[in-house]
């Protein structure tokens, strides 16, 4: 569904270069959950802001469907492709409240039906109607993730681009949080390519994963592998074992 072949991303500023992806590919199936795993600065975050045309691509192709992606992406791209980002703090408008950042999304693509949607995306997230005229200040902080998934879902997108979605969050709510998107990715047949800095997330969420290090993919594993703590590398063998004695509860 999802193919990108030797992307590269260099951000230039003055005279410096940062070379943050470096000939990257990775192939993502229809309905599969992919995960990106490195170290802070190893560029996976890049990856998932050059698939949605948010960062200086230098070379390489991205492919949806097998067709290459146009750049500035046409507006049809964000109704099958949206990103959560890491921190609703930042990601959230302190004085819209959760209605209005919904029905922006709605009212954009000009969606119908506008009232029901929200109403359905808060439920989706397990927020009842009397969260919809609150304002971010006025939730906590999984509260604020939920409805971040829920604008991500409002447009009914094939895939979502999960960018540390619940780093930001304590342990349990993190995994009420990933729980809550396993579930939708049921649910809904979505989607996912995400991204985090520890290996247990990503081993719970994804069927593969690629290890990237310094804008490198350093190898591409799979759960069995992980699980079977199969790493090929010795830097994933250190990411194993940064992110052991994480468990994930269960909801
Ligand atoms: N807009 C930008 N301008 C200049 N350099 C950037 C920009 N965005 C990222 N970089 C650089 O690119 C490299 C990769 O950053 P990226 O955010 O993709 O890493 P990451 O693995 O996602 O790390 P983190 O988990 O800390 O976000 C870093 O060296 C970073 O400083």
């Amino acid at each position: 569904m999802l193919d990108v072949r030797d992307l590269e991303v260099t951000f230039t500023s003055g005279a410096d270069e940062v070379r943050a992806v470096r000939g990257v590919s990775l192939t993502v199936q229809k309905g599969e959950s992919y995960g990106i795993v490195g170290e802070s600065g190893s560029g996976k975050s890049t990856v998932l802001r050059a698939i949605c045309g948010l960062a200086p691509t230098s070379a390489g192709h991205i492919l949806l469907d097998g067709k290459e992606l146009a750049t500035p992406r046409r507006p049809d791209f964000y109704r099958r492709v949206q990103m959560v980002f890491q921190d609703p703090y930042a990601s959230l408008h302190p004085r819209h409240t959760v209605d209005a950042v919904l029905s922006e999304p709605l009212a954009i693509h000009r969606f119908d039906r506008r009232d029901e949607r929200i109403a359905e995306a808060l439920s989706a997230v397990g927020l009842g109607q009397g969260f919809r005229f609150r304002y971010p200040h006025q939730l906590s902080g999984g509260q604020r993730q939920r409805v971040a998934v829920a604008r991500a879902l409002i447009l009914e997108p094939q895939i979502l681009l999960l960018d540390e979605p619940t780093s930001a969050l304590d342990a349990s709510i993190q995994a009420e949080v990933l729980n809550l998107l396993d579930r939708l990715r049921a649910e809904r047949g979505l989607t996912y390519v995400m991204v985090s800095h520890d290996l247990a997330v990503i081993s719970h969420m994804c069927e593969r994963l690629m290890v990237m290090e310094h804008g490198l993919a350093v190898e591409e594993l799979t759960r069995d592998d992980l699980r079977q703590r199969r790493a090929g590398t010795p830097y994933t063998q250190r990411l194993l074992k940064a992110s052991a004695g994480y468990t994930r509860e269960a909801t």
